[in-house]
């Protein structure tokens, strides 16, 4: 790709029915810079000049962002000199400046730019200014070429139009290389690295990270099927982390930055499916008012996840196999096809290949949509996973209810590697989020966890060590985690107690 093959007619498209624009990808909107710049006075008038500064340029970071992410996730194969100049082409096909040909931010003239929108409203709105004020270009700039060099890039503003210059100039450096010149802007700007909104991608990874190894083979094929287009079938019971594997695919895959939608396909009686998957148009039946895009459709270029997709109903596999086979879809009532260009990512806790032998789901589909099978094993065969995740989990269900960070005592421990999970992660997160809410103390006791967590089941047999450790366990379970009651039952002391839970942990 070279920045100067981008053009407005590839970018953008338009879908006046469904009311929505997009551009390199992303849902854009059209909207008046005249609207825009009566918005920067006010915003200037409400917070001054420093809050309209700070805010407008972390709003300008997070579109250079994900315009970045959009135009990586197309252009897979540009070099890093092509997706920076990719940046300012964007800048000029938005609409939004000019820049003198054979300048560029990153080099050390810098960018000489023309006819910025921002420093034209900002001269109409707030009048000429002291000090540059293309802040959400700078921003802009900043995001994007962070996001494409992997570091993190200040781009500021030396000469600005809005203060008398005949042009404005962006200068990009690393953050580093600026030294004290950044100074006087750094309450300006946004925080190095994604913006805040862009981050719940990121980190899906870390959340996702165990310590099985079949998730962690799960987990390289699912990286790797992320990279091409194939449909992928997840299998796990409920609640292992379908829905979670499946967005992580998705924010790996090039459709990233646009939409993933899910379809719980057990969840919906049959006559609704049909019209939730493909739409409707108006008065296709009694109740439809007016046209309606279904979620083939509205998952655009993104994904769709189909979730219990083992539920669905023979007639509805048909329609959907066509629609796969086709790469087309019929709103119901419509009789013209519209192109699918979504990714197909289905799953289900059925045995499909035992409904397939039964004839309960169509052969045909069951192959078109498990070119790559991934599954899940229950929590109960990933007893390495519990307690860290245990501990993840619970960490989360304490920022959300405001309570500062809690342990996992260690009859508590014992009981949730004793459970057997029937309701997997889930249940594990459910549980959590309880000893979050009800526990008195910093320390999850077992007490804190739903009765049906079984306790320890008693070890009969085993080594002297072993038999010690249990009894030490069970103790602690009974008296709620308490170390020294634990202790007076066993007729040993606390400090006996303490000591031996020690060698035992280590
Ligand atoms: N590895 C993980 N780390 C953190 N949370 C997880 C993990 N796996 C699953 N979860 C959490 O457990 C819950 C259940 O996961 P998810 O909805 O992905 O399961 P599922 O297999 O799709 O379930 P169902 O089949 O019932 O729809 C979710 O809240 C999810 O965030």
């Amino acid at each position: 790709m070279r920045a100067e093959d981008l053009d407005i007619t590839t970018l953008l498209s338009a879908d006046a029915e469904a009311g929505a624009l997009h551009f390199a990808g992303l849902r854009a909107l059209i909207v008046d810079a005249g609207a825009l710049g009566a918005l920067r006075r006010d915003v200037v008038d409400a917070l001054g000049v420093a809050g309209g500064r700070s805010l407008l340029t972390r709003f300008g970071y997070v579109q250079g962002w994900r315009a970045a992410e959009a135009l990586r996730g197309r252009f897979a194969s540009a070099s890093a000199h092509a997706m920076r100049d990719a940046g300012g082409r964007l800048g000029v096909l938005q609409g939004m400046l000019r820049i003198a040909p054979g300048t560029g931010p990153m080099t050390p003239e810098g960018a000489t730019v023309a006819a910025s929108y921002e420093a034209e409203q900002h001269l109409q709105h707030c009048g000429r200014a002291d000090a540059p004020v293309c802040w959400t270009l700078a921003g802009f700039a900043s995001g994007y070429l962070s996001c494409v060099e992997r570091r993190d890039i200040v781009v500021l503003e030396d000469r600005c139009v809005a203060c008398g210059d005949r042009s404005c100039r962006f200068v990009a450096r690393p953050r580093e290389a600026w030294g004290e010149t950044l100074t006087p802007h750094a309450a300006y700007l946004p925080p190095a690295g994604p913006p805040r909104s862009e981050r719940a991608a990121v980190t899906l990874e870390d959340e996702l990270q165990s310590r099985s190894p079949a998730i962690q083979r799960t987990l390289e094929l699912a990286r790797r099927v992320a990279a091409v287009d194939s449909s992928v079938l997840l299998l796990g019971d409920s609640g292992t982390g379908k829905d979670r594997l499946a967005r992580f695919i998705h924010a790996r895959s090039r459709r990233a930055a646009a939409p993933f939608l899910a379809v719980h396909c057990g969840a919906i009686p049959e006559p609704l499916l049909e019209s939730e998957l493909f739409g409707h148009a108006r008065g296709a039946f009694t109740g439809a008012t007016r046209d309606r895009v279904g979620m083939l459709e509205a998952a655009g270029a993104g994904t769709l996840f189909l979730d219990e997709v083992g539920e669905m109903s023979p007639a509805m596999q048909v329609k959907l196999l066509r629609a796969l086979q086709q790469r087309e879809l019929r709103r119901v009532g419509e009789n013209h096809p519209r192109p699918l260009h979504a990714r197909i990512v289905a799953a289900t806790h059925r045995d499909l290949a035992a409904a397939v032998e039964q004839g309960g789901f169509r052969r045909d589909l069951y192959y078109r949509l498990r070119v790559v099978e991934l599954r899940l094993p229950p929590l109960r065969a990933r007893q390495e996973d519990i307690l860290p995740l245990a501990r993840a989990l619970l960490a989360s269900a304490c920022a959300r209810v405001g309570r500062s960070e809690m342990s996992l005592g260690t009859a508590a421990c014992e009981r949730l590697l004793h459970h057997s999970w029937p309701g997997n992660v889930r249940e594990l997160e459910n549980a959590m989020e309880r000893a979050a809410a009800l526990a008195a103390g910093p320390q999850v006791e077992a007490d804190d966890l739903p009765d049906d967590i079984a306790a320890a089941p008693v070890k009969r047999t085993g080594s002297l060590q072993q038999l010690e450790h249990a009894a030490i366990v069970e103790a602690l379970g009974r008296h709620g985690g308490h170390q020294q009651r634990a202790a007076a039952e066993l007729g040993i002391s606390p400090s006996t107690l303490y000591r031996r839970l020690r060698k035992q942990r280590a």
